[in-house]
């Protein structure tokens, strides 16, 4: 695991997502031609969305082979399959339904009205990453998470059991204090376990908690502080966001204008 965390700022939250879609098009263009099958993790939320939506407003999305790539979800909230507050439907709104993915590949949450409890719907998307991974999970190249003014990701909230839970795996969420109260998460073991995790945040009222998530605050208090992918992990956010970022985390803007050639800056 690397212990490299780095922050990229942009002007604002579209040049963010502009950048965010940037990166991910061109590694995905990079993991797609070194390995037969790439799954990757999606995160609802404001600026989540907004990263896809700007992944399918990119010139060369479609040069990407979509048919050998697997979308997973951090998170979701337990509300009906179609709802509006769906993180999935948000997602296939934005970007899945305008590419060629075959619906296999695409791996929601189970929804409320399959006729589980939010405890076995947990375990069903336990069942299914572990069926993907080949008996274990699988190794995700790319997860994305927003961060809530609270410091939570995923669907993992402070002062909840969910952030500190020290097994990989898919774990129902209850009592949420953002609605809805259930919801479905993954836990930080496997979100670590991704190769790269590419944060997205925008916003001053996000800049406290990454600010503390930065400094070392605990994981039970700011759940964000806990996340270190296996490789890189990157905080892709907005001026206003980036306000309580110590100077010396932040990227020079060589590495997000392009020039990416320096090895410990690779992507
Ligand atoms: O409810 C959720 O919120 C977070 C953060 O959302 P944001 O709108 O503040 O960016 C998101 O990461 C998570 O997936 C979602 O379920």
């Amino acid at each position: 695991m690397s212990t490299d965390r780095r922050v990229l700022v942009h002007t604002d939250r579209a040049a963010l997502a502009a950048a965010a879609a940037e990166r991910f098009v061109s590694t995905m263009s990079e993991l797609l031609a070194e390995r037969p099958v790439v799954h990757i993790v999606l995160t609802g939320g404001s600026v989540g969305i907004d990263v896809l939506a700007a992944i399918a407003a990119h010139p060369d999305r479609d040069r990407l082979d979509w048919t050998r790539v697997h979308a997973w979800w951090g998170d979701e909230r337990w509300v009906p399959t179609g709802h509006p507050d769906r993180n999935e439907r948000q997602a296939r709104e934005a970007l899945l339904d305008a590419v060629v993915i075959p619906s296999a590949n695409i791996h929601p949450f189970p929804a409320p009205d399959e006729g589980l409890d939010l405890e076995a719907a947990a375990r069903r998307y336990d069942d299914e990453l572990r069926a993907a991974g080949g008996g274990t999970y699988p190794s995700f190249a790319i997860t994305f998470l927003g961060v809530g003014p609270d410091g939570h990701i995923a669907s993992l909230f402070p002062e909840l059991p969910g952030p500190t839970v020290a097994e990989p795996g898919a774990i129902a969420v209850h009592d949420s204090p953002k609605p809805p109260p259930q919801r479905l998460s993954l836990t930080l073991p496997l979100i670590n376990s991704s190769e790269r995790v590419w944060l997205v945040l925008a916003g001053a009222d996000k800049a406290a908690a990454l600010g503390l998530a930065l400094a070392g605050a605990a994981v039970a208090d700011v759940p964000v502080a806990g996340v270190l992918g296996q490789r890189r992990t990157l905080f892709l956010v907005d001026e206003a966001a980036s306000a309580e970022v110590p100077a010396a985390l932040i990227a020079p803007t060589s590495y997000w204008t392009g020039a990416m050639d320096q090895p410990d800056w690779a992507p």
